[in-house]
């Protein structure tokens, strides 16, 4: 199946864009033209947990911005705010020149957002071209229903999908790979389909949720490679939440470090490493 048919498998429930309410809070909009994102005093509780603690971050355009921390800090509670999956209780997020109080969710790929995950979360059963494709499906313009009734438009939009797909592919190095299942590729390989489907929605900004996390060195060497080349060829700015703290300071023009919700620390990678207080509360022997 190419990766235009398999669009054309998807429901319609998933195709036709749902308006969030938390679109209806949607404040003034922002003047900062080279605003990537702007987090302005944002609170998160889990009952009586504090997440996150007045955090302000900004990020501008073509910046790659590491978000640092141990464990509990508030790194995944953070991005989860950004991608809209939690609603801070206080604060507001600006994107893509509008302010939030809630980001919502169903619009990201409209805000010009695109993420990865964690932990893989690609469709085990595809091809590595299906994979990337299903990248595009919240960015479509015309619905199921467009698509069934096999308007020219709607026709067109399908083909540029495996273009998209194959340009895509080619940029990561993966286009040898495309007809294959992804679960059959080596965990390196798999990682780099995640960043090809975040990129095929062709995001202003990319959040990056650990995107190292159990990578060889070599895998590691290619996809720092990788995010570079995203930044100087396509410009992204690039959220990029990283416990590999050699990749962090290679990689990031500015870094805000998290501790128990706070932010204690953010500036550039050789300023970050000298704070006493990060040096303290995370990086420990590592920096000194
Ligand atoms: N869904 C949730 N329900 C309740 N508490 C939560 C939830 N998500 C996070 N927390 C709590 O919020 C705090 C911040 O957690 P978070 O996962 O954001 O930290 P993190 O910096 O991403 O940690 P890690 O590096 O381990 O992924 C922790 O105390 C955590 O237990």
């Amino acid at each position: 199946m190419t990766s235009a048919a398999f669009l054309r498998t998807i429901p319609a429930a998933v195709l036709l864009p749902e308006f969030s309410a938390a679109f209806d809070t949607t404040l003034p909009r922002a003047a900062v033209p080279d605003l990537a994102l702007g987090l302005e005093g944002i609170e998160l509780h889990f009952g009586g947990i504090r997440a996150l603690k007045d955090v302000s971050l900004d990020l501008r355009a073509g910046e790659i911005r590491a978000v640092i921390g141990p464990n509990g800090a508030g790194k995944s509670s953070l991005v989860n705010v950004i991608s809209g999956l939690y609603r801070p209780d206080r604060g507001r997020i600006v994107l893509n020149g509008r302010a939030f109080a809630h980001v919502p969710s169903q619009r990201l790929p409209q805000l010009g957002v695109a993420r990865t995950f964690q932990n893989l979360a690609l469709f085990p059963g595809l091809t590595v071209a299906q994979n990337i494709a299903s990248g595009w499906v919240f960015r479509r313009r015309f619905g199921l229903l467009a698509h069934l009734a096999g308007l020219p438009a709607a026709r067109r939009e399908t083909r540029s999908v495996d273009d998209r797909v194959d340009q895509v592919a080619a940029f990561l190095g993966l286009s040898s790979h495309l007809d294959r299942p992804v679960a059959t590729l080596p965990y390196g390989l798999q990682k780099q389909v995640e960043l090809a489907r975040a990129l095929v929605a062709e995001p202003r900004l990319l959040l990056l949720d650990e995107p190292m996390a159990g990578l060889t060195a070599t895998e590691k060497a290619e996809m720092t490679g990788h995010i570079r080349a995203v930044r100087e060829s396509l410009g992204l700015a690039v959220i990029l939440i990283e416990h590999d703290i050699g990749v962090v300071m290679d990689l990031s023009d500015r870094v805000a470090v998290l501790d128990h919700g706070s932010k204690i620390a953010d500036g550039t990678p050789a300023e970050v490493r000298r704070d006493p207080d990060v040096i303290r509360a995370y990086l420990g022997a590592e920096a000194a």
